[in-house]
Formats: C-alpha cells, sequence, structure tokens
C-alpha cells in the first residue's frame, strides 16, 4: 500500500454552529471531515466492476468488498470513509488531527486483484471470486474461498446469503450459487464422462475443536495418517443432487453455529464456519476428484473489542487470533510455493491442509469492510491483512519471472556459445 499524500484541512474556526450544531436537524458529528471527503470523491474519476469485465484466472485471487453504511450508522450520521475508485483501488480516508489541532485526511491506498464497492450484489462479486474456483475443482483442483473480515462487516451475507428482515435468504450466498453451479457443470456434456457425483459436508471450528453442523454438532477429531492426509473422523458427507438440498443443509447448518456478542454485532459468529463440496468418481472407492472449501471466518476483532470479558471469551479470541494468523502464513507460503507450509499452527489451516499444496491450489479470500469512521481502525487491519497476502503473491510472481528471463537467456546463450 502505498500512502497518498494528507490532503489537509483548513483550520476548524470554519465551522459555523448555527448550521452544525448538534440541536440542528442537518446536524453531523464532524462536518468538516464529511465535506473533504466528499471534495476528494469529486475530484475522482469512479469505475466499479461492471458484470462486462475481464474475469483473470489466479492462482491466489484477493479482493475486498465494501458494505453499504447500514441503518444505524445512517442514523448516527456517521461518515463513510471508504472509496472504490475501480480497477481493484481502494482508498480509506483516514482522519487525523496534527499538533495544532488542525485536522486533515490521510488518504491510504490499496490495490487488490478486484475491489467491489457498496452496490455490488453477491452474485457479482461470487462471478470474480468463487465461479472460477468452480469449474477449477472439475479439473482435479483444491480450491478454497475465504470470507475475512471484522464482526458485522458483511462475511455471513456474503457467503450464507443476504438477509430480508430476520429471514437469511440463503439462495442468494455464495455457498448456494457454488451449488448450483456444480450441478450445471454436472449436467453439461463437457465433464459427462469425468462420472463424478457431488457431496457436501458442512462444519464448524470454533476453540480449535470441529464440530458437525449436518450432526447436531457432533465433536469431531482430526487426525493425520501416516502419508500426511489429514482426516475429519466421522464427518457427515452427503451426497447431494440439486441445489435445493444444500440450501436445506446450509440453513440447518447456519442455524446452529456457534455465536457470540460483540461490540458491532449482537450475533457475531465466533467460529470458522467450512462448507466443502467435494466431487468424488463414481468408482468402488469414491476416489477424491477436487474440492472446494468455502469458508466463513470468525470475525477478526481482539479481545477488548468483545462485550464480556471473562476468560472463556478471551480464550475463544486468542484461538480465533491465532488460526487467522496461521491462514495467512499457509497463503503467504502457497503464494511463493514454499515446500514448507506451516498447516500445523491452527485446526483450520490443519483441516484446510490440502488446500495449501501443489500445483492445483486455488485460493480467493475475500476482505470484507464497514465503511463507517467508527470502524476505521478494523478496516485498516482487515486491508493489511489482505494486502500481506497479495503482495507476497506478486512479489513472489516478479520474482520468479526475472529467475525465469535469467534461465532463459542462460540457455540461449548455452546454444550460442
Ligand atoms: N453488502 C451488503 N449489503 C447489504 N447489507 C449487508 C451487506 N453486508 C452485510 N450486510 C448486513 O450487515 C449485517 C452484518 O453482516 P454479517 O452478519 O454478514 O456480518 P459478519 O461479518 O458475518 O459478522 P460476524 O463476524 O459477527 O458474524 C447484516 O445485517 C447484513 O445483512
Amino acid at each position: 500500500s502505498r500512502p497518498l499524500a494528507p490532503t489537509s484541512m483548513s483550520s476548524q474556526s470554519q465551522e459555523t454552529p448555527a448550521v452544525n450544531s448538534p440541536f440542528a436537524e442537518t446536524y453531523r458529528p464532524n462536518q468538516k471531515i464529511y465535506d473533504m471527503i466528499q471534495e476528494f470523491r469529486e475530484s475522482l474519476e469512479i469505475t466499479p466492476v461492471s458484470s462486462t469485465d475481464q474475469i483473470e484466472p489466479h492462482k491466489i485471487c484477493v479482493c475486498v468488498r465494501k458494505r453499504p453504511l447500514n441503518k444505524q450508522e445512517i442514523i448516527r450520521k456517521e461518515i463513510d470513509v471508504v472509496t472504490i475508485p475501480g480497477n481493484g483501488a481502494l482508498l480509506v480516508h483516514e482522519p487525523k488531527q496534527k499538533v495544532d489541532l488542525t485536522k486533515y485526511l490521510d488518504n491510504q491506498i490499496f490495490h487488490f486483484d478486484y475491489s467491489f464497492d457498496e452496490t455490488a450484489t453477491n452474485g457479482l462479486v461470487y462471478n470474480f471470486t468463487a465461479k472460477p474456483l468452480v469449474q477449477s475443482i472439475f479439473e482435479g483442483c483444491m480450491a478454497t474461498c475465504f470470507a475475512y473480515g471484522q464482526t458485522g462487516s458483511g462475511k455471513t451475507h456474503t457467503m450464507g446469503g443476504d438477509f430480508t428482515g430476520k429471514q437469511q435468504n440463503s439462495a442468494k450466498g455464495i455457498y448456494a450459487l457454488a451449488a448450483q453451479d456444480v450441478f450445471t457443470h454436472l449436467n453439461h456434456r463437457k465433464y459427462a464422462k469425468l462420472d463424478v457425483s457431488a457431496y457436501v459436508s458442512f462444519f464448524e471450528i470454533y476453540n480449535g475443536k470441529v464440530f458437525d453442523l449436518l450432526n447436531n454438532k457432533a465433536k469431531l477429531r482430526v487426525l493425520e495418517d501416516d502419508r500426511q492426509q489429514v482426516q475429519v473422523v466421522g464427518l457427515e458427507e452427503v451426497c447431494v443432487t440439486t441445489t435445493e438440498e444444500v440450501i436445506r443443509m446450509i440453513q440447518t447448518g447456519s442455524a446452529c453455529r456457534t455465536s457470540g456478542q460483540t461490540s458491532a454485532n449482537a450475533n457475531s459468529s465466533r467460529s470458522h464456519a467450512v462448507l466443502q463440496i467435494v466431487l468424488r468418481r463414481n468408482d468402488r472407492a469414491t476416489t477424491l476428484h477436487g474440492k472446494f472449501s468455502l469458508v466463513d471466518l470468525a470475525g477478526n476483532e481482539r479481545g477488548t473489542d468483545v462485550c464480556s470479558n471473562d476468560r472463556s471469551t478471551l480464550v475463544e479470541t486468542a484461538e480465533i487470533n491465532r488460526s487467522l494468523l496461521a491462514l495467512k502464513e499457509c497463503i503467504r507460503s502457497l503464494g511463493k510455493n514454499s515446500e514448507h507450509i506451516p498447516f500445523r499452527m491452527s485446526t483450520l489451516t490443519k483441516v484446510l491442509r490440502d488446500s495449501f499444496i501443489g500445483e492445483k491450489s486455488r485460493t480467493c479470500m475475500i476482505a470484507m469492510v464497514s465503511p463507517g469512521m467508527a470502524s476505521c481502525e478494523y478496516t485498516m487491519n482487515t486491508l493489511r491483512y489482505a494486502d500481506r497476502c497479495i503482495l507476497y503473491t506478486s512479489v513472489y510472481d516478479a520474482i520468479s519471472q526475472v529467475a525465469e528471463l535469467e534461465e532463459k537467456t542462460y540457455a540461449e546463450l548455452q546454444v550460442k556459445f
């Protein structure tokens, strides 16, 4: 990320209390900051991701999605500090104060494979992120799609489906859209000769332990055999033939996920949920052909953000942070094609071990951000985490391109002399 030059704001004395008095209907806290951001936005040319844009194939794709301000934030007249100009760029307008108390904006810019603004639908996000991965599992890949972000930033909305009132519309989430595409592929002539069937499992990882969401939250053991294959012993894996079946399973499973209360979300997910769609050959051994793991990660908030500060909640938060750190390390190792993948660092990475090894791995990280000024610090944390994943990948790509070029030149020289 490269911070843009701070946009200085003139002194506070220009604020006219009559217009922006706390008693006035139009009162907005931090009106000056709001005006500066608006002025900055007006100077930008905005080109949001469109359904006609080219979808590039990636081994690791990192993108970001900004949700709209919610009702409470609008009532509080919270300022939207995130701007998505287009071409994968995202700007955070961080309000800062100089020693002489003059306020200014520190505009930080980040670049991702795709940046989705608040108008993007789940369908649009799906097309650029998980859809190419569905195709890859038919080619024998191990694909993983992660939803990462602060509590209340839209991870469950993106993966599980949007809410209409209190009801979650599971058919509109990435889980269901992926399942639908799997069945479209299965019925396609091109893949008929593969002779595979689809199976679904759904589990959560809470405090380092695995619970089966399709079997009354039965606690399961994770074992590694002598060939380093990781098995979740006794995990329910249901053969599925229609999207409706999968949607029912998503609804049953989601209803029993472990949640808690945080300052940002009354029903915050404190566990990682993993929906796996597995393709198995229709042979005797039901040999694995490809696997797609869709992961709705637990919120990345810190211990102090959780309402209750009892010991179990602190242990819970520490465990979440440890697994998110392990995940970042594994993605970075995958990005540099490292021999050593530190997957044993957490249960999450252990269970997803086969997603991090070899040429057949495909990963997509969707980092969710809340747009409000009050979330600015968390938004920056989320973006830095995502940036770490992408930075390493592109640096590695550049290094390997140079190495390839050097090798080619050397080979050419050998031919000449
Ligand atoms: N893109 C969006 N458009 C409209 N509403 C959204 C969007 N993203 C999230 N929301 C709404 O914001 C609220 C919080 O979203 P959600 O529950 O998905 O957050 P989360 O990141 O999964 O939080 P947690 O980690 O606490 O489970 C929900 O009411 C959801 O409907």
